[in-house]
């Protein structure tokens, strides 16, 4: 092949060629550089890189340069890692906004007399962009999975892996692990007198205020079902647990949701259920559920509008607000 065509070709490839000496001075490159750096061959030749483009000093281009000249090693910098090092650009109006085009470098050396180490550079805007949109669409996606899609608080899904995950971390810490189970009162009456719709609404105020009562960033409230929500506590026995549970219930009977057919007052109201437990290693995450349905079901039982736990040494239930829930 002769040099013309050699020269041709190089000229016709859809990636940015340089070459240059053992010196790192530019002895060649390619129209695509001249299209997307603006600087033409004669604008660059027997210049340093480093003094064409000093935004490659003390880059990983520059140590890949070194590496190829001194020990014939080839590298390869892929554009998540090193962002965008040369200021190349695909648009004049990316050159006014420094929106650098992605790139991907192989830097090779070369066994030549007079050409020392090959770059080449490959554009990888669109296949950059196009990863940042799928990641963004799957937190999109992932957020959506595991959010109840009316009240906008956690749902089934996200409740069950975080009953698995933070039971396995009380069991290895041997820390207590609290799970409060609310359930609004006298549901089905709210919605028999005023209609599905306003009780959706009714849903999500109340979910609304149960979250927005708490106050460690990592507690959230996740919709079980129905009108029941449910919340997981780490590190927390059974009087932090009543103490929480007391504050949901007031701030929820204070929130004055009018309900004229509740039998327990006359507004929205909610029973809750609590337990707490150092779990064993044999013991199951779902058996802290039984236990806090238990306490809810003695929270109804005895009027609604009432937070009970679950006392094991007796397998019954208490008042949340009684003297003995006060040891954690
Ligand atoms: N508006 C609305 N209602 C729902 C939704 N999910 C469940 N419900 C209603 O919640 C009501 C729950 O009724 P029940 O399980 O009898 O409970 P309750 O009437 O609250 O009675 P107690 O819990 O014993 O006080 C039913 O009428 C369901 O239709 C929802 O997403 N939107």
């Amino acid at each position: 092949m002769d040099d013309l065509l050699s020269a041709q070709l190089i000229d016709r490839l859809q990636t940015g060629v340089i070459l240059l000496d053992r010196q790192g001075r530019i002895l060649s490159w390619n129209a695509w550089m001249v299209k997307y750096s603006g600087l033409t061959l004669n604008d660059v030749v027997t210049r340093h890189l480093g003094e064409v483009f000093p935004e490659t000093a003390q880059t990983r281009l520059q140590d890949g340069i070194e590496q190829a000249v001194r020990f014939k090693l080839s590298s390869m910098l892929a554009p998540g890692l090193n962002g965008a090092i040369l200021p190349l650009y695909q648009q004049a109006m990316d050159r006014r906004l420094d929106q650098r085009m992605q790139q991907l470098i192989y830097v090779t050396p070369l066994h030549h007399e007079q050409c020392a180490v090959l770059i080449q550079v490959q554009d990888m805007t669109a296949t950059v962009r196009r990863e940042r949109r799928l990641r963004d669409q799957s937190s999109q996606l992932m957020a959506t999975t595991y959010r109840d899609a009316l009240t906008g608080v956690g749902n089934r899904r996200r409740f069950d892996q975080d009953l698995v995950n933070a039971f396995r971390d009380a069991q290895k810490k041997q820390q207590s692990l609290a799970l409060i189970m609310i359930d609004v009162d006298h549901f089905k009456a709210y919605n028999d007198h005023f209609g599905h719709l306003k009780g959706d609404e009714c849903l999500i105020r109340v979910a609304t205020a149960l979250q927005d009562t708490l106050r460690h960033t990592g507690d959230r409230i996740s919709r079980y079902g129905g009108e029941e929500f449910v919340l997981l506590l780490a590190d927390a026995g059974r009087a932090t647990a009543c103490t929480i549970a007391e504050r949901l219930r007031r701030w929820i009977e204070e929130l004055q949701l009018p309900h004229p057919t509740s039998h327990s007052g006359e507004v929205v109201t909610v029973s809750i259920g609590v337990t707490a437990m150092i779990p064993t290693h044999e013991q199951l995450a779902y058996s802290l559920l039984g236990q806090a349905d238990l306490a809810l079901y003695r929270a109804k039982d005895e009027g609604r509008n009432r937070c009970f736990y679950y006392d094991a040494e007796n397998s019954d239930a208490l008042p949340c607000c009684s003297d003995g829930a006060g040891d954690d």
